[in-house]
């Protein structure tokens, strides 16, 4: 399976009149999990929703800049959200199932981009809760609601529906903070596995989880991107005050 990155270059964000993202440019690796971390309010949500134009759906939100994608800039008004957000998948802090059944919640997507044939259908929701290590609990309820699993399966369940339609970039905003530590841990090591097929960028207000997961780090202030860099660097040897004092505690 080939692997793609994305590529940020001068991305700014606003509300109205307001400047959410200021100019950040950032580079996202395959195969590699990038943190985003700052204090509340910094922008990491708005920044994060602009990759896979979900800001499109807030009346008055303007994004400029440029986001590439195998040679595509994705921020252009030409591109066709719909099959952008096949590319780019998305899980939310709060797991949000559709109100159907496990397998369909995870044939929808593929269902909906052509794919019809029932055996191959098989195949996809087989792999896909496979992948998202939750085949084994739920291989024998397939056609039971979604709505019945905890609220850690539930996620796996958002993370393999967002993996059934074969995204290139998966984005998660804190896709942990809902859960508790055993469903949070179930949730990095499936991290850890995604990201040999996945470049993934995840939102974090947890410094342990940040250090844990990622590989590298990008530190938000005030919609600006202070300091990026390799994860370790970043918490253990940060070339700037601003993160020493977040990422210590002094703030935020
Ligand atoms: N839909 C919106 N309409 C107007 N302003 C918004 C909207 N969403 C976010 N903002 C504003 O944009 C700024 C950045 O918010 P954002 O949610 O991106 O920050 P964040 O770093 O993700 O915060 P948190 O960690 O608390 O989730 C804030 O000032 C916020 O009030």
């Amino acid at each position: 399976m080939q692997a793609f990155g994305m590529t940020v270059n001068d991305l700014s964000v606003a509300y109205g009149d307001r400047t959410a993202v200021k100019n950040v440019s950032l580079d996202f690796a395959p195969k590699q999990v990038t943190a985003l971390i700052g204090p509340s309010g910094c922008g990491k949500s708005t920044f994060l929703r602009s990759l896979n134009r979900m800001n499109d759906l807030i009346a008055g939100c303007t994004v400029t800049g440029e986001i590439w994608i195998r040679d595509q800039n994705i921020n252009s008004p030409e591109t066709d959200v719909v099959s952008l957000r096949q590319r780019i998948g998305m899980v939310w802090q709060r797991p949000n199932p559709f109100h159907k059944s496990i397998y369909e919640n995870i044939a929808f997507g593929p269902r909906y981009h052509g794919t019809k044939n029932k055996k191959q259908l098989d195949e996809i929701v087989e792999e896909s809760l496979r992948k998202a290590a939750l085949w084994d609990e739920t291989k024998d309820r397939l056609h039971n609601s979604a709505l019945a699993l905890s609220g850690g399966q539930q996620q796996r369940l958002c993370i393999a529906r967002s993996i059934a339609v074969k995204p290139d970039i998966i984005l998660m905003d804190e896709p942990a903070s809902a859960l508790d530590p055993v469903s949070t841990a179930k949730i990095e090591e499936l991290i850890a596995e995604l990201k040999q097929d996945y470049c993934i960028v995840i939102v974090t207000h947890n410094m342990h989880q940040a250090a844990r997961v990622s590989d590298k780090t990008a530190f938000f202030l005030s919609g600006e991107v202070v300091e990026y860099d390799l994860t370790p660097t970043i918490f253990t040897n940060p070339q700037r005050r601003e993160t020493n004092d977040y990422i210590t505690g002094r703030f935020g």
